[in-house]
């Protein structure tokens, strides 16, 4: 699986983990939207959540949007499903508008962040951990395991988010991974 950031650079650098992730040669980074190639984009405010029907088949992916509209739009150049793509950004930043990239954009489920700035937080994960638990969930475990082997507290991401990411790697659609998200969010409200 590819991996490509759009990287905005308005974030610490000495914090930013598709920096790091750069350095490493794990991931590349685009300076412009337009250097972005088209793939599975990581978007937190994307209707649909990642699946492992994302990874189904080969070649150019379809977003399973309604013919005309602005998901298909996006789509329409031909995403392609061994590609995943982040916006490195500040998440001050990380508007709807910021993630005008071309490709399927899909949203992360509920997990939880392990890194230091976030720790313990829902669904604001940083970019490595997003690849990660993209990764976890599209059937590719050890390659998670990998990148975050980059960082010090890596393996804590694994090991806070080993049941669900087990559970959504299971799943066949994105109907049934909302529906295990639901057991995780009821949780949340009990506590
Ligand atoms: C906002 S940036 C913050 C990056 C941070 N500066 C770092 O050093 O990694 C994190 C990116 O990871 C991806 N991401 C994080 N949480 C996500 C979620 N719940 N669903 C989909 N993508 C997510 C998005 O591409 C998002 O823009």
């Amino acid at each position: 699986m590819e991996l490509h950031v759009r990287y905005e650079g308005d974030d610490d650098p000495e914090k930013c983990s598709a920096r790091r992730l750069a350095k490493f040669d794990d991931a590349e980074l685009h300076r412009s939207t337009r250097a972005t190639p088209p793939g599975i984009v990581l978007n937190p405010f994307a209707d649909r959540a990642l699946s492992p029907a994302d990874r189904e088949g080969t070649g150019v992916l379809r977003s399973g949007a309604t013919h005309g509209s602005e998901d298909e739009r996006r789509s329409s150049s031909g995403a392609r499903r061994d590609r995943l793509v982040a916006l490195d950004c500040s998440w001050e930043t990380a508007e709807r508008e910021a993630f005008d990239l071309e490709g399927v954009h899909r949203s992360l489920p509920f997990l939880v962040a392990a890194n230091p700035v976030n720790y313990g937080t829902a669904f604001q994960l940083n970019t490595v951990e997003a690849f990660a638990g993209a990764l976890c969930i599209l059937g590719e475990r050890e390659r998670a395991a990998e990148i975050l082997d980059r960082f010090s507290w890596g393996h804590t991401f694994l090991e806070l988010n080993e049941e669900p990411l087990r559970r959504y790697a299971d799943c066949t659609d994105s109907t049934e991974v909302l529906a295990v998200q639901d057991d995780y969010l009821a949780d949340e409200d009990e506590a």
